[in-house]
């Protein structure tokens, strides 16, 4: 299997209504996988074992801000993945009952039977779902239990899924049985999991026994970029915003160690052009109107590093070297990655490394789904 088999789209598109005959909005990604044992494109016991609900269900993740959903096509041999705003139940309700139409009309000897559900609006939103699926099992999962299955799902898959990302080597994929994943690691079975939704959840996770416990977190997350963003900039697509910081000039609006020492502080390893304050030197021109782009990446910086910096804290605490990054806050977005990166190796000294995941937005669903 190769990579043309995992496609990814910077911005939403809907080409899986082209392939369904369904106005399935927003998928992002999907993945060609052929549940034949001799073909089976998963690592995972786990996975054998629970093969049936993967072609029976549908995985749902509904969190603060997003919807994700994800599911088998059977006809096709494709997972699909897409997601709607939480603000948007209804969406979510009727893309649901097409999935599950479709799979009566083509597939009658094989019908959905169960929506695994997870995140906040499992709870939420129990009743209207329940409501709107009289004849399908409605099933809530743990949203931290879901992303621990995903990530195992996600992790155990023969393809390219796990990388490493930094501006200047690009993207390195990693499986979880490479000599250089375990060898700048030790034997050590435990990473820590960084979800970054609309808040933060950190995880320690051993991958061996799958044990696991909520480290931390953070309300300094996903909702808080995009909250602080709508307000100062107006801007309402998540897209555009990520669009602006990719063009944007944080200098213009950051203080850095150079703006402060005239030089580098070489005595405490800081660069002359490292953020010594961010957003700082918006208060000494009172009145100015600065540029979006600036401003979105700057505070894209501040978030990204803030929650690079209490991964790594954590990472340290616990003694774990592997800091994973999930959540579609990251969503595939270069700069998003490269800073969550660098924060990981430079607040280690590069002891311990970032890595990521080409499926980073359906951990929960994908877990809730084979749970
Ligand atoms: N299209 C989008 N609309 C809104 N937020 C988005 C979008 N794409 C990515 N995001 C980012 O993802 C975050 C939500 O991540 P997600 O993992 O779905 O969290 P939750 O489960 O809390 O909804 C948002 O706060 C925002 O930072
Ligand atoms: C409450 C949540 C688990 C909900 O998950 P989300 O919808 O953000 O993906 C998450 O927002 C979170 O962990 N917030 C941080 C809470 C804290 O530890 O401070």
């Amino acid at each position: 299997m190769d990579e043309s088999n995992i496609s990814r789209s910077e911005t939403p598109r809907s080409s899986a209504s082209s392939l369904l005959s369904i106005p399935i909005e927003n998928c992002l990604v999907r993945l060609s996988i052929d549940t034949d044992e001799k073909n089976m494109q998963i690592n995972s016991d786990l996975f054998k074992s629970s093969k049936q609900k993967f072609i029976d269900n549908i995985g749902i993740d509904i969190g603060g801000t997003l919807a994700k959903y994800t599911y088998y096509d059977l006809e096709n041999k494709l997972v699909e993945f897409g997601f709607k705003q939480t603000d948007d139940i209804d969406g979510l309700i009727s893309t649901l009952q097409n999935i599950i139409f479709l799979r009566s009309k083509n597939s009658p000897e094989s019908p959905i039977k169960a929506i695994n559900a997870t995140g906040g609006g499992a709870y939420k939103f129990y009743t209207i779902l329940k409501d709107s699926f009289p004849d399908i099992v409605l099933n809530r999962k743990d949203e931290m239990t879901s992303l621990i299955h995903g990530l195992n799902f996600f992790i155990n898959l023969k393809q390219r899924e796990i990388f490493t990302y930094s501006d200047t080597d690009g993207k390195n994929y990693v499986q979880k049985q490479d000599s250089t994943f375990k060898d700048q690691c030790g034997d050590n079975d435990e990473i820590i999991l960084v979800n970054i939704g609309s808040g933060v959840s950190i995880l320690k996770l051993n991958l061996k026994t799958n044990e696991f416990k909520r480290v931390g977190g953070s309300s300094l997350g996903g909702g808080t970029l995009w909250g602080l963003l709508t307000l100062i900039t107006g801007i309402t697509d998540y897209d555009e915003m990520l669009k602006l910081a990719s063009h944007g000039d944080n200098t213009k609006v950051d203080m850095l160690v150079g703006d402060i020492y005239g030089t580098s502080y070489d005595a405490i390893g800081l660069k002359s052009t490292s953020i010594g304050s961010s957003m700082a030197k918006i208060y000494k021109k009172p009145g100015t109107d600065f540029n979006y782009g600036d401003i979105s990446k700057s505070l894209l910086y501040t978030v990204s590093n803030n929650i690079g910096q209490i991964s790594y804290l954590q990472a340290n605490i616990h003694n774990i070297d592997r800091i994973f990054f999930a959540g579609s806050y990251i969503r595939g977005h270069l700069m998003t990655m490269n800073t969550l990166s660098y924060a990981i190796n430079f607040w280690s000294k590069n002891e311990k490394s970032a890595f990521f995941l080409e499926h980073e937005s359906y951990l929960g669903a994908m877990g809730a789904l084979v749970s």
